[in-house]
């Protein structure tokens, strides 16, 4: 589980998590949401050790995080990390040789699904192809964790229904999952826990189906009334 305990973060003068507070569990899809500068990324930057904080704390099973448990985590920016000149196949080569938890089967079922092309260069990919690369590149790493940063940016409407059932296919089970999205719509199905965000703290947060069952409210009629949208 990945636990966040009263974590507060300033840029400058500018408070920008003021106290956060959650858990995301393995097994489980989180969801962080919110309006643009909210905290999201920064949340999932301060998980990776990206951005240092000012207090609180970040645990990831229990312990505070270390070099070795970054192995066991991936971040998957919504900015394509590998070089524009490389093509897809140079990628994948990349991560082999550079990675132990690299996948190269997984990896390669995913190109096919995502109807990708291996001798594509990377400076060639539209924005839902670099996209989909850049979940593919997350998603062939074996890890425990996937903090996945607005991965339907940009994406249209039938690619993003094929990302949606990669979250829940076996690719993802018992991974424990912490997504940003301002595209909640689409994917709400998918999502077991939510946390709302608003200028760096957290309005609501809760587990979609208590939510449905309890309270016969979506995810996105909660949103339309935290945000009075
Ligand atoms: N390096 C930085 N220096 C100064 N301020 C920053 C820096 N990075 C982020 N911020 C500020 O922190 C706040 C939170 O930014 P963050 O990127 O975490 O928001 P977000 O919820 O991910 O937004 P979006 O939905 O637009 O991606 C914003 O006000 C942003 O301007």
């Amino acid at each position: 589980m990945i636990e966040l305990i009263d974590v507060k973060k300033r840029f400058g003068l500018k408070k920008v998590l003021q106290g956060v507070s959650f858990n995301a569990p393995r097994g489980a899809i989180t969801c962080l949401t919110g309006l643009n500068g909210a905290g999201k990324t920064t949340i999932l930057k301060a998980i990776m050790g990206l951005t240092p904080i000012q207090s609180g704390s970040i645990r990831i099973d229990g312990s505070a995080p270390h070099q070795a448990m970054y192995e066991r985590i991936v971040y998957v920016s919504d900015q394509l990390t590998m070089p524009g000149r490389m093509r897809i196949a140079d990628c994948f080569a990349f991560m082999q040789d550079y990675y132990r938890n690299w996948n190269s089967e997984r990896a390669n079922e995913l190109l096919a699904r995502f109807q990708l092309n291996a001798a594509d260069k990377v400076n060639s990919l539209s924005k839902g192809m670099a996209a989909k690369l850049n979940l593919l590149m997350g998603l062939a790493m074996d890890a425990d964790y996937m903090l996945l940063d607005e991965p339907f940016s940009g994406v249209d409407i039938f690619s993003r229904e094929e990302i949606a059932a990669v979250f829940s296919s076996d690719m993802v089970e018992g991974r424990g999952i912490i997504l940003t999205t301002h595209e909640i719509k689409e994917i709400e199905h998918l999502l077991d826990y939510v946390v709302m965000l608003d200028h760096g703290l957290i309005t609501k947060q809760f587990a979609s189906e208590d939510m449905r069952m309890e309270e016969g409210k979506s995810v996105v009629d909660v949103m339309r009334e935290v945000y009075k949208r």
